[in-house]
């Protein structure tokens, strides 16, 4: 099981951080053990539920105004996530145990265990108003795992991928290579989530109620982030495609934010390169996290193969879709 309480807490140090914000007296405080960046806690006070986080290494600290921002922004939209909750001075991001810490808005709900296709078309609106409330955030953050960062785990993985299946190593070169060349400059751009998996996303009686975890979220090709949760909502346990889950998915997301032809011919691609970006974290972590660890590593080859579904997709019907008519 995923466990990622690495900070504790004294109750001094909380109540004395707690007096800063008017939320009245603590109430309870209790690790959660999911998530596997920060530390989280979920936080009652007098005035009701709270998620308390303190931010560990993998999180740049000079990365947070655009994440708090954002939620903000994001919510101020219409969008539900968390919002960062200010203390008396006006502040939400303080320092807690030699930590960024922040407190930020709990949200009711519970991430779907078994997607069902509704969920993929809660899932396909969702993705695409959160694009569209995006649009004028003034934060702007690069893409620390686009094909600069690929390049940087490819080459701290290549020594090693072939222990863990043999001709990895090659297959990444060579994926890599061809992304490179092929990755597209000019298509529509703005803030994504980039990590839209279903641990990220709740839902409650059967509706999205909230999304979760903006800490991958940066500027990037829009198309992409559709790209990043094809990969993770449409694809069953047994790794076959589910064009079902894919259609209502991207035709949920265009009933929204319509997809240009440009965009609709490239996922294929996308595709191909979010299956890489998760293949190559996931395979640092299987090679640096010590077996004995409490962090669950989670399969990088599922993504290799995911990575080579993309690769033989001659076209966008194969995602459920056809290309609007007239189109290149
Ligand atoms: N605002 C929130 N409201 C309710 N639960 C939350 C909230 N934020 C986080 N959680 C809970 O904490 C867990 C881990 O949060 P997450 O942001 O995904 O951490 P990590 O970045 O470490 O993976 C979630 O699965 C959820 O159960
Ligand atoms: N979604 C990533 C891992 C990041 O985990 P999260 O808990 O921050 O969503 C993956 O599946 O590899």
């Amino acid at each position: 099981m995923a466990m990622a309480v690495y900070t504790e807490v004294s109750d001094d140090d909380l109540r004395s951080f707690v007096a800063q914000y008017d939320l009245g007296a603590v109430v309870s405080c209790k690790g959660i053990a999911e998530g596997v960046e920060n530390s989280n806690y979920l936080l009652v006070t007098e005035t009701g539920p709270f998620i308390l986080t303190l931010y560990e290494k993998r999180v740049d600290p000079a990365d947070l105004p655009f994440f708090l921002g954002l939620m903000e922004h994001l919510s101020a939209r219409g969008v539900t996530c968390p919002l960062p909750v200010r203390g008396r001075d006006g502040e939400a991001l303080r320092s807690l145990c030699g930590r960024p810490a922040v407190i930020v808005t709990f949200l009711a709900g519970m991430w779907p265990r078994r997607i069902q296709p509704e969920h993929c078309a809660a899932l396909g609106e969702g993705l695409a108003r959160l694009h569209l409330a995006g649009a004028d955030f003034p934060l702007r953050r690069a893409n620390a795992l686009s094909l600069d960062g690929w390049r940087t785990l490819h080459d701290a993985t290549h020594g090693r991928a072939d222990a863990v299946k043999p001709g990895l190593a090659a297959a990444l070169t060579a994926e890599l290579a061809e992304l490179e060349r092929r990755w597209p400059a000019d298509l529509p751009c703005g803030v994504i989530h980039a990590d839209l998996f279903p641990d990220n996303v709740f839902f409650r009686d059967g509706a999205l109620s909230g999304l979760i975890d903006f800490y991958f979220a940066c500027n990037d090709i829009l198309a992409y982030d559709v790209a990043v949760c094809l990969n993770a909502w449409c694809f069953e346990a047994d790794g076959s495609f589910n064009v079902t889950k894919a259609r209502l998915m991207l035709a949920s997301y265009m009933k929204v934010r319509p997809l240009s032809a440009a965009e609709l011919e490239a996922l294929p691609l996308l595709a191909r390169g979010s299956a890489l970006r998760f293949l190559l974290t996931r395979l640092y972590d299987w090679l640096n996290t010590p077996a004995g660890a409490l962090v669950k590593r989670k399969d990088p080859l599922e993504y290799l193969h995911k990575l080579r579904f993309h690769q033989q997709v001659r076209g966008i019907g194969e995602y459920g879709l056809t290309l609007p008519a007239g189109a290149a």
